[in-house]
């Protein structure tokens, strides 16, 4: 999702249609609100005119019918108001309504999005786009109905009255229309480009600062202060220099329309007051094609505006659609896992994130139901990428996974997920109550399953002693649980749930010896009889698995117990002896 596949102005502009085809009936009544407002407006300087003519001199004014026009006139003026007013109200809430749809839109895609995308991209520039490229979308969309139908509206009603009242003249001033378009034109085609150069680089920016500010105490930890006020001056002069770009061409357009649009002005003046003293148009008639030849010359200015802003929408709703349109992953229902014994095996399985550098080949594996798999290995040997292939965060490549004889390419991804029950390294909490956050796992679980399950996992004691128990409010990363009771949380919630598979990755990494202990127990009940991965480090959990595999390079070197692995003499010894025995 980089810029090398950035979409068409075009093509984003008719994605954008696509999306308002549902407020079609709304958008009718705005168009309907625009021609009435523009109607109105229009009618103003005709009943001007006409009520300089009736003001022929000093001591000669028809009041009768100068009344009568001030009449139609505050009508007129009444008629405008309301109708903009009702306009305003329908574009607000089709601009609202349509950026809230596509947040949403971009929200959910992101949920089914392959992990690969996700993992691969700045999760800042996701951010920068479903908030502040929304948000400018909406703001240029709204100002795109609010001023461009009723511009558009307005020159066309204006010309028409201008032909009305006199057409030589009128003639004279559509003449030098295309003059201002041009110039419009002309400068909008630069600030496009310069827009999408603004977004990227906001997008760029927000996700150097979200990174920075997710990893402050690394950052501090490592002096690293410094340098990354460098990096961040950096991409914040990028940023401003876009922006000025983009902000310089958007200004430039206004006052470029406003001087061609000054010399029409002075052209019907002219041509109107030599028409006038030959007696072609009367002082009314000249007066109201004054105030048209101004009114035609605002509408310009506005869409001129208008069109920058929209380009820059437009260029904020590409980055949106990118997401929005990119493919979810593909699901399989032509299978359904329900009471599952827990046998998996891995056929001839390969995997690799990058194509260019093979990961894991040739991968043979039989768990029978109930084992306990150890994975053990040095870093980066692939013990957390069998985890991904065994949860379908990734797909193998090649060679194919069963559970109790079921490829699980044939089973939908929530099927497969919800018969495992995960800890990982890195806890998950979701923003709201302990109650909230231990229930999730099973919504049905009554009050006293769940201080069950939170007993058996040595998480009550640490939440009876906070302010409000089970009811406290904590927030996903606030910081205000240490990383060993976010863990327990976290193995409490499993415990409600008692999924019939299991994966343990470092599970208990973060907890004291002594808490660690009773959680091994409590750990030893929920494994009995469930088929168990453990991404393990430790001794006891090692020295107790049915089956280690010892990875290496994405390749199980060895399988066997404690016992059979020592007796080989092989890596697994190897490991052992330099880890554990020397540890000890
Ligand atoms: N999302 C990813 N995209 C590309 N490469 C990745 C990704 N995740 C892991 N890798 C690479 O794949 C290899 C195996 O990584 P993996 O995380 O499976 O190792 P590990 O054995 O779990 O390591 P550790 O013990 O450090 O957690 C490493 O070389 C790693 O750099």
């Amino acid at each position: 999702m980089s810029t090398k596949n950035e979409i068409k102005q075009s093509q984003v502009i008719k994605r954008v249609l696509v999306e308002l085809k549902t407020y079609r009936l709304q958008i009718v009544l705005s168009l309907i609100c625009a021609v009435l407002t523009v109607i109105f407006t229009l009618l103003v300087p005709v009943l001007t005119g006409k009520a300089v003519d009736c003001m022929i001199g000093s001591g000669q004014i028809q009041w009768d019918g100068l009344y009568q026009i001030l009449e139609k006139m505050a009508l007129a003026i009444v008629g405008t108001c309301f109708f903009q007013w009702l306009m305003n109200r329908i574009n607000n809430y089709i601009t609202y309504d349509i950026t809230k749809n596509m947040r949403q839109k971009a929200f959910e895609k992101m949920l089914v999005m392959p992990i690969k995308n996700i993992d691969s991209h700045s999760h800042g520039d996701y951010m920068s786009r479903i908030a502040t490229d929304a948000d400018v979308f909406s703001d240029g969309l709204l100002m795109g109905f609010t001023q461009l139908f009723t511009g558009v509206l307005t020159i066309l009603g204006t010309i028409f009255f201008m032909v009305r009242v006199s057409l030589p003249i009128a003639l004279v001033v559509i003449a030098l229309t295309p003059v201002s378009l041009l110039v419009a034109k002309f400068v909008a085609s630069r600030t496009y480009a310069m827009f999408q150069l603004q977004a990227k680089h906001r997008g760029e920016q927000t996700a150097y600062a979200d990174e920075m500010i997710e990893n402050q105490s690394v950052v501090s930890a490592f002096s690293y202060n410094e340098k990354a006020k460098e990096e961040f001056d950096v991409l914040n002069d990028r940023l401003a220099d876009s922006s000025f770009k983009a902000t310089f061409y958007s200004s430039i357009t206004n006052p470029t329309t406003r001087f061609v649009n000054s010399l029409i002005y002075s052209g019907v003046g002219v041509a109107g007051a030599i028409l006038a003293i030959f007696g072609g148009i009367t002082v009314g008639g000249l007066t109201s094609f004054l105030g048209y030849a101004s009114q035609y010359a605002k509408p310009f200015n506005e869409i001129s505006g208008v069109v920058t802003e929209l380009q820059n929408a437009i260029a904020c709703a590409a980055r949106i659609f990118e997401i929005i349109d990119a493919p979810a992953v593909e699901e399989s229902r032509e299978n359904h896992l329900s009471d599952v014994e827990g046998k998996i095996v891995f056929e001839d399985v390969a995997f690799s994130y990058d194509p260019s550098k093979p990961l894991i080949e040739h991968l043979n594996l039989t768990v029978e139901p109930g084992q306990r798999i150890a994975i053990v290995g040095p870093t980066g040997s692939g013990k957390t990428t069998l985890i991904n292939l065994l949860m379908r965060f990734y797909d193998t490549t090649h060679g194919k996974i069963t559970i109790d004889g079921v490829d699980i390419r044939s089973i939908s991804r929530a099927n497969l997920r919800e018969k495992f029950g995960m800890v990982l390294q890195e806890t998950w909490l979701k923003e709201g109550t302990i109650r909230e956050n231990l229930l999730f796992a099973n919504p049905d679980a009554t009050e006293e399953e769940m201080v069950q399950a939170a007993r058996t996992s040595h998480a009550h004691e640490f939440i009876k002693r906070l302010p409000n128990g089970y009811d406290t409010y904590i927030k996903g990363d606030d910081g205000s649980l240490s990383q060993g009771e976010k863990q327990l949380l976290c193995i409490a919630r499993l415990m409600l749930a008692l999924p019939p598979m299991l994966i343990l990755d470092e599970a208990t990494s973060s907890i004291d010896t002594r808490t660690e202990m009773k959680i091994q127990e409590a750990f030893q009940t929920m494994m009995e009889g469930r088929t168990t991965f453990v991404v393990a480090h430790r001794l006891s959990t090692i020295r107790e698995a049915d089956v280690i595999l010892y990875m290496q390079d994405g390749k199980v070197l060895e399988q066997g117990n404690h016992q059979e692995l020592l007796e080989k003499n092989g890596y697994y010894a190897k490991l052992y002896r330099s880890q554990f025995v020397c540890g000890k």
